[in-house]
């Protein structure tokens, strides 16, 4: 059985100290938002994992190869280099969305995300013997969104064809697979899947060009980590652009 690990990483009581003792300034949020999404990705990144910021207060990484002691420091260090601290939560399943619903209740369980009463609280379990095909990455990019969107439209414009897309896509994944697609910059979106066939991933293609007129292409690959698999899966997708196809598996 393949099993991805899935860790829920939130902020703790981030809502009330956004406004503590007044209103913080916008931009002073979202440098510090930023900032721990890069430390996290450089920490988990580094260990073969990948994080994805999602809605800043809340990230999702596939941590498969991060055991418990590489989560407690990772708690840790944040909580000794930030203003904030983060509760985390670790789940494991073959289905994605199985292992974060694990991972959300471990956290939901130890309190509310804006609980004074709740920091830095950590339960999870952990893929001990890792399979060599345990992750499986879709990388999935716009058929030449340059000449359609970048080159012709400005960037507002372009913003919300890819966002139509991605959104389209996202629902779609989740829905028919339990799989998380995330959006990672340009016109990238990355999902963590469950074992996919061909077909699976053009019915995903077809739905979106039907549904949100984006047209898309995917690479798709496997590892025992997220970066062997999705390291893989961009290796497939370059695959695409050479044979001109829509689905190649690494
Ligand atoms: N996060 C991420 N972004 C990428 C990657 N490759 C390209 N991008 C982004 O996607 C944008 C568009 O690049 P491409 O997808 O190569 O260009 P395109 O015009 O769509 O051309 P084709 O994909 O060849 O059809 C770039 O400006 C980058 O922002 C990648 O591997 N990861």
């Amino acid at each position: 059985m393949t099993a991805a690990q899935l860790t829920l990483v939130q902020i703790d009581n981030y809502g009330p100290w956004t406004v503590t003792p007044e209103p913080r300034r916008e931009m002073d949020l979202q440098t510090l938002q930023s900032r721990l999404f890069a430390d996290l990705a450089q920490y988990i990144g580094n260990r073969g994992g990948y994080v994805f910021f999602t809605r800043f207060d809340n990230m999702v990484a596939v941590t498969n190869g991060l055991d418990r002691r590489d989560h407690d420091l990772l708690q840790e260090s944040v909580g000794n280099r930030f203003p904030v601290t983060v509760s985390l939560g670790v789940g494991v399943d073959e289905v994605p969305i199985e292992a974060l619903e694990s991972a959300t209740r471990r956290v939901q369980a130890a309190g509310s995300a804006q609980s004074s009463d709740r920091s830095e609280a950590f339960a999870g379990e952990f893929r001990d013997a890792a399979g060599d095909e345990d992750v499986h990455i879709a990388h999935f990019d716009v058929n030449d969104a340059t000449g359609k969107y970048t080159d012709r439209m400005n960037e507002f414009d372009s913003f919300i064809n890819i966002e139509h897309g991605y959104a389209s896509l996202m629902k779609y994944m989740r829905e028919e697979h339990g799989a998380l697609s995330f959006f990672v910059g340009g016109d990238n979106v990355i999902a963590v899947c469950p074992d996919l066939a061909h077909d699976d991933y053009m019915g995903a293609i077809d739905h979106v060009a039907d549904d949100a007129d984006v047209q898309l292409k995917v690479g798709v690959g496997s590892g025992a980590t997220p970066h062997d698999a999705g390291y893989a899966a961009k290796h497939a997708l370059e695959d695409c652009r050479y044979e001109g196809t829509l689905v190649e598996f690494a």
